[in-house]
């Protein structure tokens, strides 16, 4: 169980949390939405420890996070992906993790079977793509086997397989009976995912209900989002660009006006 308490936190002028209390109980996946800006990752390093609020409180399994003897046991989290060193191997990363984590080295195996990166354990984790990144991270969250987990947009940079892997992977955590909090703006994969959402627009509370209330009159998740938020998202483009669509852009064509006057 996660619970988030009159959380604020300020930088300078901007508020980027504001009073924002909500709970994530075990045994579902918890989508955290919100627009650009709106203070999803605040919220999460608040919860991890990283930031400190400058009123309330956030606490894991009843406590706050210094509290938790062996953090890594007891809550597991992707905040941003590459948070290694790029020299060491990917198995080293997991390796040093247990070690300092009260963890056996037996679980870096499994973990790395897990996300799928077995095959490539032993090359130096600077050399991987963004998906892999991403995995390995996810690796390092599981490493504890912790019951608390937390996701900042895993689905950033995978493929649709790792879409799909991350889908399943979610939804079996909570079935174990974790407590599992995942931010995503693939609202469409929210859909999918999720079975309850924390929807949050400049760091204020907007909605903490099931998918399936936001959407018992029929509408979209999209369409409920939009609506949700239509007066906190900070950035908006406009969707009827106000410059008139040229013959070559309606066919696609992508090369700059005036390109072609001045042949090579
Ligand atoms: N270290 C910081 N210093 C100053 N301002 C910050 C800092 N971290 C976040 N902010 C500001 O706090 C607000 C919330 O940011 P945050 O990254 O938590 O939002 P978010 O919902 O995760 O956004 P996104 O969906 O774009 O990742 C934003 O206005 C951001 O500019």
């Amino acid at each position: 169980m996660i619970e988030v308490q009159e959380l604020t936190k300020r930088y300078g002028p901007t508020t980027a949390v504001d009073a924002l209390s909500f709970e994530v109980r075990p045994g579902a996946v918890t989508g955290f939405l919100g627009p650009n800006g709106s203070g999803k990752s605040t919220t999460m390093r608040m919860v991890m420890g990283l930031d400190k609020p400058d009123t309330g409180w956030a606490r894991i399994s009843g406590r706050l996070y210094g509290e938790l003897s062996w953090p890594l046991r007891e809550v597991g989290a992707l905040l941003e992906a590459r948070t290694f060193h790029p020299g060491r191997s990917a198995r080293a990363h997991l390796a040093a993790l247990a070690a300092g984590g009260g963890i056996a080295r037996a679980r870096v195996d499994e973990v790395l079977g897990v996300v799928g990166l077995s095959d490539v354990a032993g090359r130096r984790a600077g050399t991987f793509s963004l998906g892999m990144a991403q995995r390995l991270g996810i690796a390092a969250a599981l490493l504890g086997d912790p019951e608390v987990l937390l996701f900042d947009e895993p689905v950033n940079s995978l493929d649709p397989e790792g879409v799909r892997w991350i889908r399943e992977l979610m939804r079996s955590l909570a079935a174990e009976g974790r407590t599992v909090l995942l931010s995503s703006h693939l609202i469409s994969e929210m859909a999918l995912t999720a079975d309850h959402l924390v929807v949050i627009g400049q760091g204020r509370l907007l909605a903490d209900t099931s998918v399936r209330e936001l959407t018992a009159d029929g509408r979209s998740l999209e369409e409920a989002f939009f609506e949700l938020t239509s007066g906190s998202a900070e950035y908006r483009g406009v969707t009827t660009p106000p410059f008139p669509s040229t013959p070559q852009r309606a066919r696609g064509v992508t090369k700059p006006v005036g390109a072609e006057r001045n042949p090579q």
